[in-house]
C-alpha cells in the first residue's frame, strides 16, 4: 500500500511486512488490529512490536508520555506510515474517520469550514464530491456545533473551532471507526465540552473510537479501555485510570499537570495499574506498570 494523506487512509488493508504476513485468528468484531508492529523513523525504532485489537463499539484511549509512540501508532494504523514489520488491519478508508494531531491544517487555509469538511468525502479513486455532499457537510458541522459557521473561513475561527472543523471533516464520511490524535489538546473549554457532547452521541450510535489523549478529561466516562505505550511498547492494556475524587468538579482547575496525583488505579491491582500517575506525563520509566 502506498503512503496516503492523513484524511485518506488506504483501502481495506491487511498490510504485512516480516515473516508472518497473516493475522492470527481475529474475531469478527475486531475492527482494528495491529500485530507485532515495528516502525522506524530515521534511525529511531519508534514502535517495537505493538499488538493492539479494538473491538466494534469500544472507546479505547491511547495514553503515554511524550514521545512514547502514540501518534506513530495511529499514523501507521491509518496508513500514513508503513510498518517495517508486523501486520495492520483497518476497515475500508471510507469507513474510517481520522483526525490528525492538531496542526495548522485548518488555520492556514483560506477555505471555508464547508470546503474543509466536504474534502473529507474525497477518497483515492473518488476525487469528485458525491451527490448530497452539501447535506452531509451540514450534518457534520451540526454534529460539532458549527451549523452556522459553514461559510466562515477557517482562519477566522478560534483554535477550538478549527479543531471541530477537522473533526467534522472526519465525521462527514459517517465513519464506523474514528481515530483521533489528541483532539482536545490546547482546545478552549467550550470546544472541549462540545467535543465531549459530540462523542457521547457518536458512541451511543455504536461508533468505534481510538483516541490519543494526554488525560481522559471530559471523555473519562466514555472510555472503555486504556492502552498505554512506553518507549514504543504496550505496557498496559486494560482498565482506564479514573481521576481522583474532585477532579471532575466544575470548579476544579485542570490547567496544572498534577504530576503524580490526579490519576489513581482503578481497583486494587486487578486493573494492572499499580502506580499510574498523571496522564499528562506520568508514564515515566519509574512508573511500575505491569508489562502487558
Ligand atoms: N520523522 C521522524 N524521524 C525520527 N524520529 C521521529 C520522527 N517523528 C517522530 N519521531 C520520534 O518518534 C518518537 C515518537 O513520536 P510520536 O510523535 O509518535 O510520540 P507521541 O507519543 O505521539 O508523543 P506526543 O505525546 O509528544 O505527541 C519520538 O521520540 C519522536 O521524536
Amino acid at each position: 500500500m502506498s503512503a496516503t494523506s492523513p484524511q485518506t487512509p488506504g483501502p481495506d488493508r491487511r498490510q504485512a511486512a516480516g515473516p508472518s504476513g497473516d493475522l492470527a485468528d481475529v474475531p469478527d468484531d475486531v475492527v482494528i488490529t495491529a500485530e507485532g508492529v515495528h516502525v522506524r523513523l530515521g534511525t529511531s525504532h519508534v514502535l517495537r512490536g505493538v499488538d493492539l485489537r479494538v473491538r466494534r463499539g469500544e472507546v479505547v484511549a491511547l495514553l503515554g508520555a511524550n514521545g512514547s509512540g502514540k501518534s506513530t501508532l495511529v499514523r501507521t494504523l491509518v496508513g500514513v506510515l508503513q510498518p517495517a514489520a508486523g501486520v495492520v488491519h483497518m476497515p475500508d478508508a471510507a469507513r474510517v474517520g481520522y483526525v490528525p494531531q492538531r496542526v495548522a491544517a485548518a488555520g492556514g487555509l483560506p477555505a471555508t469550514a464547508t470546503e474543509v469538511v466536504s474534502s473529507g468525502l474525497l477518497l483515492p479513486g473518488r476525487l469528485r464530491l458525491p451527490r448530497g455532499w452539501r447535506a452531509r457537510t451540514a450534518e457534520a458541522l451540526d454534529l460539532v456545533g458549527l451549523a452556522d459557521r459553514g461559510d466562515t473561513a477557517t482562519i477566522h475561527l478560534s483554535g477550538g473551532q478549527q479543531q471541530r472543523v477537522l473533526i467534522a471533516r472526519a465525521l462527514v464520511r459517517r465513519p464506523e471507526v474514528l481515530v483521533l490524535d489528541e483532539p482536545v489538546a490546547g482546545v478552549d473549554h467550550p470546544s472541549q465540552e462540545q467535543f465531549a457532547a459530540t462523542m457521547t452521541r457518536l458512541v451511543a450510535s455504536g461508533i468505534t473510537v481510538l483516541v490519543v489523549l494526554h488525560e481522559l478529561g471530559e471523555l473519562a466516562s466514555l472510555v472503555t479501555r486504556a492502552v498505554v505505550l512506553r518507549h514504543g511498547r504496550v505496557v498496559h492494556d486494560g482498565a482506564a485510570p479514573r481521576p481522583r475524587a474532585g477532579h471532575a468538579d466544575a470548579d476544579h482547575d485542570h490547567v496544572h499537570p498534577h504530576a503524580g496525583e490526579d490519576m489513581v488505579p482503578l481497583g486494587s491491582g486487578e486493573s494492572g495499574f499499580t502506580g499510574i500517575e498523571d496522564a499528562t506525563g506520568a508514564f515515566t520509566d519509574h512508573t511500575p506498570l505491569r508489562e502487558a
